[in-house]
């Protein structure tokens, strides 16, 4: 038996210790009595661990490299270069940058990744990887894949037989890219196509959706539409949608009213699309978002997500989910203090709401011991400073422990002035 006590948990003010036994939760409360291990967390925030629930493991720093870097700065000619390489794609290569992605998340708190993998590939190379990695790290990092056609449903031939070979092999969600298809009507047949084979396997739907800055790409309101009807939103999650964000008010107000019908979920990539988006534009220059703190206050589930690490896509990320938040309230402006207090959830619980993993996440009594802890004695402080994950554990053990930073360096000349 652990007990951790001086936490500061956030979501609960009251309590202060966590218990923990046999790898789960025990107790949370006050004066939980003896244990064989007390862990003095002095005031510092606790949160259950971070969740990245959109990334690309499978083509993690394939942009490294000399001749490599996408230069026009857009998603289609990140999808051209990552067509062009991906021939030459073996299983040990995808393992290889997997687990350095892996590793670089969960160095920064993540224990909860929803992967895309490509699967516009007749070997599904990448698909088989990632299946293998899934199961062998299981005890450190839940992996959840989406079977996503990166190159398109209809626009790569095969692509419907790939993704259902893909889904019969164990792949946990459906993916689509229906701006990418040659027409409106192949984007729309794409979605309903998607949607039926979601609902044959059981499975939930992750769409890369109008991830463009085309007010005209309305794919948002086709796949809300089809999952409305199957009463299938809370299973969906719409990508990007960056969309969404140069569309008109009035448009826009509509689709809120039917969005909190449907309960679909959404997930911003903020730095990733204040990256790619906003290209054709000269000034004003659009940020490039989806409208973030309208959805969150229309009552649907919104996720911020790295997207990806070094590819053809975006040249910087590091899976340090601190830098995507704090990024992401400031493009978003949910920088109230209320919204700020509020903020971690955009990286923690919402994110575990889309991966559908609530019954396992969260620091409660029964669920597994899985938390993390801040450099910081809360949410705000936490996210002011852009504080450091100083320890993550997983089944009440330590997957890693590091020393706090001194913050407070002294600046000799203000001393003596
Ligand atoms: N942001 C993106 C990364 C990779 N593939 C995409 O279609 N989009």
């Amino acid at each position: 038996m652990k007990k951790f006590i001086n936490a500061n948990i956030y979501g609960n003010p009251e309590s202060h210790e966590i218990l923990v036994e046999n790898g789960q939760f025990k107790a949370i409360g006050n004066d939980l009595g003896n244990a064989d291990e007390v862990i003095d967390l002095e005031g510092r925030l606790v949160l259950p661990p971070y969740v990245d629930p959109h990334l690309h493991l499978d083509y993690i720093f394939s942009g490294l490299g000399e001749g490599n870097a996408n230069v026009s700065g857009t998603l289609f000619e990140g999808i051209q270069r990552w067509s062009d390489n991906k021939k030459s794609l073996t299983k040990e290569l995808v393992r290889e940058r997997a687990i350095k992605g892996i590793q670089k998340e969960m160095s920064h708190g993540v224990q909860f990744i929803r992967t895309h993998v490509d699967i516009t590939d007749p070997n599904l190379t990448g698909m088989k990887a990632l299946l293998k990695l899934r199961e062998e790290l299981k005890d450190v990092v839940t992996l959840q894949l989406v079977a996503f056609p990166q190159e398109g449903f209809f626009r790569f031939k095969g692509a419907e037989q790939l993704m259902e070979e893909a889904l019969k092999m164990g792949a946990d969600v459906v993916g689509g890219i229906p701006h990418f298809e040659i027409s409106y009507e192949h984007g729309v047949e794409s979605l309903k196509r998607i949607v039926d084979m979601a609902i044959k396997y059981n499975v939930m739907i992750d769409i890369h959706c109008d991830e463009n800055d085309d007010p005209n790409s309305r794919f948002l309101e086709v796949l809300n539409a089809l999952v409305m009807e199957k009463d299938y939103g809370e299973y969906t999650t719409a990508s990007h949608t960056t969309s969404f964000g140069s569309v008109e008010n009035s448009y826009a107000n509509k689709m809120l009213g039917l969005f909190r019908e449907s309960k679909i979920n959404f997930i911003s990539c903020p730095t990733e699309n204040a990256h790619l988006q906003g290209r054709g534009d000269s000034y004003p220059k659009r940020r490039g978002l989806t409208r973030v703190k309208e959805l969150l206050d229309n009552g649907n589930n919104v996720a911020f997500a790295q997207d990806s690490i070094a590819d053809y896509w975006y040249p910087l990320g590091n899976g340090n989910m601190m830098n995507i938040l704090d990024n992401g309230i400031h493009l978003a402006h949910y920088t109230h203090i209320d919204e700020i207090n509020m903020a971690f959830d955009l990286i923690t619980y919402n994110g575990a709401n889309i991966m559908r993993v609530n019954d396992k996440y969260g620091i409660e009594a029964g669920k597994p011991a899985n938390m993390i802890v801040l450099d910081a004695k809360d949410a705000y402080e936490a996210i002011r400073e852009r504080a450091e994950v100083l320890a993550s554990i997983r089944n009440g053990e330590y997957l890693f422990k590091r020393e706090p930073r001194k913050n407070e360096i002294e600046i000799d000349f203000l001393k003596q002035s």
